[in-house]
């Protein structure tokens, strides 16, 4: 069952259009990633969806619920949660205050929540009592995914979660979107390693120049030379219909 379905949006910043038309579905604990050559428009897109930047038309529907335009408060009570790529956690609260903040909109069973989401993130479980500031790169990362799960959203959308990160603790993020999952959360995720993408996901989005440009199940994307696709993200690629591999 689908938990998202955006339809055609477009939008950008004020008056400067970045992407066209963009379409893509989630189902119920499915990981569904973004991969496109930089400048793609893949932040954007999810900065749209998440009520940051302007949209100008389509739809995106959560959980049976047209959420598009609704500011990102709204939209978090509705059950979308965002991470974006910095700045996605208190740096000098400690992992345990961080957690709290991140429930702060239903403080009943706020404790218990604490604890269920710690238990899927057993590093900052042992850790839970260090503040953000004092945290790695990736423990950072998993705290912001970790915030953002305090509110039990539907959908989880992250931005380049392994941004920057050694190749281990890109391992153990991946881990963790898969844990997340499997808890019925569905999760989108900005990806710019294709390989990871493909071998973490169930479905791929590939978007070029604002625009998608093919998506498909992760086994078929693998078999595509998708380094010949990024590097044709020209006027050709804008012009060309979305194709389904589905
Ligand atoms: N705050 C902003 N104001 C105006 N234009 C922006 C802003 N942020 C990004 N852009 C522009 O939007 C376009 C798409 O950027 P975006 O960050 O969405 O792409 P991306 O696919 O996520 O790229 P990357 O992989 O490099 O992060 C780029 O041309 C960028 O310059």
């Amino acid at each position: 069952m689908s938990v998202l379905e955006v339809k055609g949006l477009s939008g950008g910043y004020g008056k400067t259009p970045i992407i066209w038309e963009v379409s893509m579905e989630a189902k119920v604990g499915q990981v569904v990633s973004i991969v496109g050559p930089n400048g793609a428009g893949k932040s954007t897109f999810m900065k749209s969806l998440f009520g940051i930047t302007d949209v100008t038309g389509g739809e995106v529907v959560l959980d049976g619920q047209n959420v598009k335009g609704l500011p990102s408060f709204r939209l978090a009570r509705a059950g979308m949660a965002y991470v974006p790529q910095v700045d996605n956690i208190f740096t000098t609260m400690t992992i345990k205050e961080n957690l709290e903040m991140g429930g702060y909109s239903n403080r009943r069973g706020l404790a218990q929540r604490v604890e269920v989401v710690l238990e899927i993130f057993p590093d900052l479980k042992a850790a839970q009592n260090r503040k953000g500031g004092e945290l790695s790169g990736g423990q950072r990362n998993m705290l912001g995914m970790a915030r953002a799960l305090m509110a039990d959203p539907k959908v989880l959308l992250l931005d380049e979660p392994t941004a920057g990160l050694s190749p281990i603790y890109v391992d153990v993020v991946w881990d963790q979107v898969g844990r997340i999952a499997k808890t019925g959360t569905a999760i989108v995720v900005i990806e710019q390693n294709v390989d990871r993408a493909i071998s973490n996901s169930e479905w791929v989005y590939v978007l070029v120049a604002g625009r998608n440009r093919l998506d498909g199940p992760a086994s078929q994307v693998a078999a595509l030379d998708l380094g010949e696709i990024f590097l044709g993200a020209t006027a050709a690629a804008m012009e060309s219909e979305s194709e389904v591999i589905a």
